[in-house]
């Protein structure tokens, strides 16, 4: 047996056996006590978050139906809650929130129940129909494990928390047409409703050999009709898990409402498959029902993510109260799943993100949502410090184990760079052979994140900047293979060419490092990559954060900003008396 921790949640706390919650320990009531209890708490458990969503036990996958409704933010999510691992069962479990930051758990909304969802609640997404009225479609795994799609209504509108969700008796409204196999119609997407206001959907798939979107459509949301054509497919995809399709606009960073069609936005089509989420940006023909994407996938490493790491079934929203559309995706482990027993917990959400299209109009652009800087705290800054070859500089007056850094290079002599021939190869392949410890001109530099004082341990976030026939190629990567003494840990090296011009614009990067988790935006979010690291000694205050530049040439940190992030509150739900009243209601 293994007792692996007391885990302290808001005001609930109880003991955890081999991942399953078994007595309440009461006793624990005085702040004293219970700040120690925190201490303890992230002793047991270093790989715990701070500012990261979640849960306090079990196994925990992808965000589903996202929403801001009558000043609330809703996040539900897959949810198993009988094991630290994916199994049947799964629920939607329940958070909201007033910031997207700080969240308070509320019951389970939709738990297996009907011959429509006996095996499983899985992924689907919120719609707000006219009259600000919000409805959930998502997938059921019925008793003969088929994917079917279903309806679920708030039973109570006015009630902001949207906490009781009544299942449509007329459920399933969609199974699996002729062609597709019963475990292959799953995720549909928030719905959009065209100029003539048919309701349109579409539902993730594979069928023939190749991914695709299968659209539906609906004059009532109730009675849906498969259109003849999917929105789109490709063959040089796999089976789509939890498509997102959404406007753009052409002009702003604002985001828009899921359903707006007119010239000054594009639409971004985006599918879940092989680890990774992948998107590509075109031109919807409503009349049609066509996407008609500007490049199709090429089932290369030239096609476009989200996040260039750890990063998948993301979900975005459009949030009318910042008028900005927001991305949120589940990252998962990267230790064993026997490790996921022992913590008793798996998965994290990553941090919401603002998403847009680029200037370009090639490619998506994400930050974090603004909120998260309300967590920061103790700032310490550098400006303008000459970073010779192999110099390293630590980072001091943070916790290094709990901070957002944001750090901008400047490169002189740029005409000095290696050349390579960027077209011909897979950036995380070069980010791989060129680790952090190989010396090459400008690069590699950046930061060692999650480090020990003597860099035994340590995570290199790095760029290195190329000549490329005429142009410059900005490579960012972040390297995990000495993240850890420990073994068994999935190091993958992860990197992304970053669709800047080093002669116009600084070299920038903005890292969050929260524990086991670190989310890094490059280029002011042009290429993001999330990773997940372990170490075994650079944990809590044995953390340390140091700049570096291993590279020939020198380079010049123009200014550093790097801050202590404060802890989040975030509270279990799934049952009633773990929310706590005055949390839940406070605005
Ligand atoms: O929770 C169900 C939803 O999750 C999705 C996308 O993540 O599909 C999951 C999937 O199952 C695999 O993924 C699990 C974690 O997500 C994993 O631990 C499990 O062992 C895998 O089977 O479901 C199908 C069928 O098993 C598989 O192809 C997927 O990757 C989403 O599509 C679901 O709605």
């Amino acid at each position: 047996m293994d007792i692996s921790l007391f885990l302290f949640v808001g005001f609930s706390c109880f003991l955890l056996i081999n991942g399953n919650k078994v007595e309440d320990c009461d006793y624990l009531t005085d702040k004293t006590s219970l700040q120690s209890f925190h201490v303890l708490l992230q002793a047991e458990q270093p790989y715990r978050t701070a500012y990261h969503f979640q849960s306090p036990q079990n196994w925990l996958n992808d965000p589903n139906g996202p929403m801001y409704y009558k000043g609330v933010y809703h996040l539900f999510y897959q949810y198993n809650p009988n094991s630290a691992w994916f199994g049947d069962g799964m629920v939607w479990a329940h958070s909201a929130s007033y910031d997207l930051i700080n969240w308070f758990g509320l019951d389970h909304a939709l738990v297996p129940s009907e011959p429509f969802d006996a095996i499983s609640c899985w992924s689907g997404s919120a719609t707000i129909l006219p009259g600000d009225k919000p409805v959930i479609l998502y997938t059921g795994i019925d008793a003969n494990y088929n994917q079917v799609q279903n309806l679920a209504n708030p039973k109570n509108e006015s009630d902001p928390l949207l906490v009781e969700w009544v299942k449509y008796s007329r459920n399933p409204l969609m199974t699996p047409p002729d062609g597709v196999k019963g475990d292959n119609l799953r995720d549909p997407t928030t719905a959009w409703q065209g100029p003539d206001g048919t309701w349109k959907v579409v539902i993730g798939s594979y069928s023939n050999n190749q991914g695709m979107a299968i659209l539906y459509q609906s004059q009532d949301f109730v009675h849906w009709t498969m259109h003849r054509d999917p929105l789109y497919s490709s063959s040089k995809t796999e089976m789509w898990e939890c498509p997102d399709f959404f406007p753009v606009s052409i002009n702003s960073t604002n985001g828009v409402d899921t359903s707006v069609e007119n010239p000054s936005v594009r639409h971004v089509m985006k599918a879940s498959f092989n680890s990774h989420d992948y998107y590509i940006v075109g031109t919807y023909v409503t009349e049609q029902e066509r996407f008609l994407p500007d490049a199709d996938f090429t089932g290369t490493s030239s096609d476009l993510r989200f996040d260039y790491g750890k990063f998948y079934a993301s979900k975005s929203f459009f949030d009318g109260k910042k008028n900005r559309r927001i991305l949120c995706a589940w990252v998962n482990e990267s230790d064993s799943m026997e490790d996921d027993l022992k913590k008793g917990w798996s998965g994290l959400q990553s941090i919401p993100r603002k998403i847009w299209l680029d200037r370009n109009g090639k490619q998506l652009v994400q930050w974090p949502v603004e909120e998260l800087n309300s967590l920061r705290d103790n700032e310490v800054y550098v400006y303008g410090k000459q970073l010779e070859s192999g110099s390293v500089f630590e980072v001091s007056g943070i916790t290094a184990s709990q901070a957002d850094i944001e750090i901008m290079f400047e490169l002189p002599k740029l005409e000095e760079a290696e050349f390579i021939d960027t077209s011909l190869v897979d950036p995380q392949l070069i980010c791989d052979k060129q680790d952090a410890s190989v010396t090459g001109k400008f690069g590699p530099f950046g930061l060692l994140a999650l480090a020990t004082k003597d860099l035994t341990e340590q995570t290199a976030i790095f760029f290195r900047v190329f000549r490329d026939h005429k142009d410059y190629k900005v490579l960012m990567c972040s390297d995990q293979k000495r993240s850890s003494l420990r073994n068994e840990l999935d190091k993958t090296t992860y990197g992304a060419f970053i669709d800047i011009d080093p002669q116009r614009e600084m070299v920038s990067l903005r890292t969050l490092i929260d524990h086991s988790i670190i989310e890094s935006f490059g280029g002011k979010g042009r290429s993001v990559i999330t990773t997940r690291v372990y170490p075994k000694l650079a944990i809590n205050d044995e953390a340390h954060l140091f700049a570096f530049n291993n590279g020939s040439l020198s380079v010049r940190v123009s200014r550093l900003n790097a801050w202590s992030m404060n802890k989040a509150q975030i509270t279990a739900g799934g049952e009633p008396e773990t929310i706590s009243e005055d949390f839940s209601r406070k605005k």
